[in-house]
């Protein structure tokens, strides 16, 4: 058992002592150091551990805490401006109150923030504003830090993911890394295209599969729930460490769209007791408090496990996460800045906010 989780948990050569009956915690998200050879398929991957500093890139590749920070640097650059030589009065609350909500934070969010900032000014007695954003990068983190959770594998034999999301979120550009990470980690990996709408997506994971050396499951058309039954089951008798089911993009109003996804979690269920063990949605991370509508809309249809933030290396503002924090916590797994491998991350509270607020 191993899980995907921030490099500051662990410490790589020393697995950390889990509780009975609870996966070790591990750091991962890069290739392994030294080259692994494939266990056989019903073997649980051997721990690994992650450190995004260390990972090795080609030059002159950015590290992923510099290009993160590239990809948030229009809403750092709103939020630092306002601390620099300023007063702590009514004119610097205010004019945190909109960087924040024109950083997608929304209304809830923002206005949480402040009241906890304000609070906290007077009780700790802060008297500048250098000492100010500090504060207010204390009470981000805690806002954030719920939304961090490991993701674990090898609890489940094939651990089955199911991957929901709008058009163009990034589903199976991210589909393609997660399995890239997995297989490097020894996990083998078993596709459905569950996109039986678009031939051309089919196709692009066929191809993909072909070239990366994963199955992939697909039907020429057909029913999206019926390739998702055939991949549980083929994942089942061939011993596969993870079972990814892709599934069309749709936006959450189109209500017999987000039924069907309804109905492909309940066949992939009855394919395999308590499956699937990860729903999740893929978000792009441009798409402003639109995000959280989708959030809630996804959540209320399939009951998430978990989140995928998109494209922070755009447009993003990356307030949205403080939105989802507040009004509905589902834990953002990983997030990425672009569409390498190496550009997809788990989510770090921490990191995320010194991104923002550096
Ligand atoms: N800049 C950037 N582009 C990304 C990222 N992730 C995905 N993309 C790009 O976003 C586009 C859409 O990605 P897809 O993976 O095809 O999205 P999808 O959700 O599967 O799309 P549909 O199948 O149409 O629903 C592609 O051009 C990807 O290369 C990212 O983190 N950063």
């Amino acid at each position: 058992m191993f899980s995907f989780f921030k490099k500051k948990t662990v410490t790589p050569d020393v697995p950390p002592a889990a509780p009975a009956g609870v996966a070790p915690t591990l750091a991962p998200l890069s290739p392994p150091p030294v080259a692994p050879s494939a266990p056989a398929p019903t073997e649980p991957a051997a721990p690994f551990a992650f450190d995004v500093e260390t990972a090795p890139r080609p030059e002159p590749k950015q590290s992923w805490m510099s290009r993160l920070k590239a990809g948030l640097s229009k809403t750092s650059a709103n939020l630092s401006v306002l601390f620099v030589g300023a007063r702590i009065d009514d004119e610097l609350y205010d004019e945190l109150e909109a960087a924040l909500l024109m950083s997608d934070a929304g209304i809830d969010a923002t206005e949480y923030l402040l009241e906890a900032l304000k609070r906290k000014v007077k009780d700790d007695k802060l008297l500048d504003a250098a000492a100010v954003k500090v504060a207010l990068k204390s009470l981000m983190i805690d806002l954030l830090r719920p939304l961090e959770k490991p993701f674990v594998l090898g609890r489940h034999q094939p651990t089955v993911m199911m991957i929901s999301g709008v058009n163009g979120a990034g589903k199976t550009t991210t589909i393609g890394k997660l399995a890239k990470h997995m297989q490097a980690h020894g996990q083998s990996v078993l596709l459905a295209a569950g996109d039986t709408f678009r031939a051309a997506a089919r196709e692009q994971l066929m191809i993909w599969g072909q070239r990366n050396n994963v199955t992939v499951i697909s039907q020429e058309s057909g029913d999206p729930a019926a390739v998702s039954y055939d991949a549980v089951q083929s994942g089942k008798a061939k011993g596969t460490n993870v079972v990814m089911i892709d599934t069309a993009g749709r936006l959450p109003t189109q209500l017999h769209l987000m039924n069907e996804l309804q109905k492909i979690k309940r066949v992939i269920g009855k394919g395999m007791d308590e499956a699937p063990h990860e729903t999740l949605l893929v978000i792009d991370g441009n798409t402003g408090q639109n995000a959280l509508t989708q959030v809630k809309a996804f959540d209320d249809a399939l009951q998430l496990t978990g989140l995928i933030i998109t494209k922070l290396d755009g447009t993003a503002k990356g307030g949205v996460l403080a939105a989802i924090a507040r009004v509905r916590p589902v834990p953002v797994y990983f997030i990425g800045i672009g569409e390498q491998i190496e550009d997809l991350q788990p989510f770090d509270a921490e990191e995320f906010v010194e991104a923002l607020l550096g």
